[in-house]
């Protein structure tokens, strides 16, 4: 039988998932009989400078890092940060070095993929906003682009895998191959069918751009679902599309002169805060798929910044063990972990690891953390200048 080429689970836990130059930096330091120990911290700028990412995949790296001999402190997941460590580890290096290629995978990747959710979370603070990006990504991947858009503040997604190991149902009704299956012309017989069969509690949104004009195709699914109706989703695709919030407007206006304002309005296809923002006055609801899945991965870079208690970095960075404050007004600053940061100052910091066991479940729970996300972006006023 064919395999998929995913690196598994255990070969991401025993180290085996990592860089080879660290299997020979290995080498190298037990021959020479040397393992200092050392805090090596985890930062993508050295210093602040206002541009504010949301912190993720701590879940992933923790599960990575606990049963080690080492000591891990981190800002909690769902925590914006700005310059400074967001992790900082202590220990014998050679307890983790081989893992640093997967640490920074997990945090880099969710850190990218929950910013830009919390791009169109804030965009759009009142409508609902569903991820349907995992068809953009390796299928290994699925879970982290649904979580970390859930970290965002996003109120759903769409993978059904995904779903089973964040422990929340996936949303989502039908493609507009359930359209095509039933023929042109005979959109209300899939929109029945689906009404019949579907469970009773999944929302009836009828997908209403398939072969025609999405007034037309919306008039004729209210016909065919009656009060059933619960929404339809307009996912006009861009070659057709001209001015998309004129087209919406008109169906709500068609909708309400026919008494079905309930009916709620849901858009998709390619959509970014940018839309989100001009769209959010005329519709419910949004997909976002590509704007999460696809986005950058944060930059981040492990380096050693303390030898047996010496500050030791290479040139560009800081060396010390550090720790980042907030004051009150949500400007941020970077300080030595072992000096209180600037007057009335928060260290943003906490510990989540020591020898081993973890002491902070708190740091990485999900709903612990799309809740820190969304009132920290009101405290530092996330994207209110776009
Ligand atoms: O564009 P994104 O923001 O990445 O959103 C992801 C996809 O979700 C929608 O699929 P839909 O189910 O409507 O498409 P299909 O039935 O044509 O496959 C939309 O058409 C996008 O292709």
């Amino acid at each position: 039988m064919t395999e998929f080429d995913i690196v598994d689970a255990a070969a991401i836990r025993d180290g085996r998932a990592t860089d080879a130059y660290f299997e020979r930096t290995e080498a190298a330091l037990e021959h020479a009989g040397r393992n200092p120990r050392v805090v090596a911290e985890v930062t993508a700028d050295q210093f602040p400078d206002g541009d504010f990412e949301l912190f993720a995949g701590l879940k992933d790296a923790v599960a990575l890092l606990e049963g080690r001999d080492i000591d891990v402190d981190a800002i909690p997941e769902g925590r914006l940060f700005d310059g400074g460590p967001v992790m900082r580890i202590e220990g014998p290096y050679l307890t983790f070095a081989r893992l640093e290629t997967s640490l920074l995978g997990f945090l880099s990747h969710a850190s990218g993929m929950a910013t830009a959710a919390l791009d169109c979370r804030v965009a759009a603070p009142d409508s609902q906003v569903l991820s349907f990006g995992a068809r953009h990504v390796h299928p290994s991947m699925t879970a982290a682009v649904e979580r970390s858009a859930l970290v965002g503040g996003f109120d759903g997604f769409s993978h059904v895998a995904a779903g089973d190991l964040i422990g929340r149902e996936a949303s989502g009704t039908m493609p507009h191959a359930l359209s095509i299956c039933f023929g042109r012309g005979e959109q209300e017989a899939a929109w029945r069918a689906f009404n019949e069969a579907v469970d009773e509690a999944v929302p009836r949104i009828a997908l209403c751009d398939t072969y025609s004009d999405e007034v037309d195709e919306t008039l004729r699914a209210v016909d065919a679902l009656g009060d059933r109706l619960d929404g339809v989703r307009l996912d006009t695709t861009g070659s057709r599309r001209g001015d998309f919030r004129h087209i919406i407007r008109e169906v709500q206006w068609e909708l309400d002169v026919r008494g079905h304002d309930d009916v709620d309005v849901y858009v998709s296809g390619g959509l970014g805060p940018a839309d989100l923002r001009e769209l959010r006055d005329v519709v419910d609801g949004f997909g976002v798929g590509g704007y999460v899945s696809n986005a950058d991965p944060v930059d981040f870079a492990l380096d050693i910044v303390a030898v047996e208690g010496e500050p030791a970095a290479k040139r560009g960075k800081l060396s010390g063990a550090k720790d980042v404050y907030r004051t009150a007004d949500g400007v941020h600053a970077v300080g030595l972990a072992d000096r209180s940061g600037p007057d009335g100052a928060e260290s943003l910091m906490e510990p989540v690891i020591r020898d081993g066991e973890v002491v902070a479940d708190d740091a990485f729970d999900l709903a612990a953390a799309t809740e820190r996300a969304l009132a920290d972006a009101e405290t530092v006023g996330y994207g209110t200048n776009e």
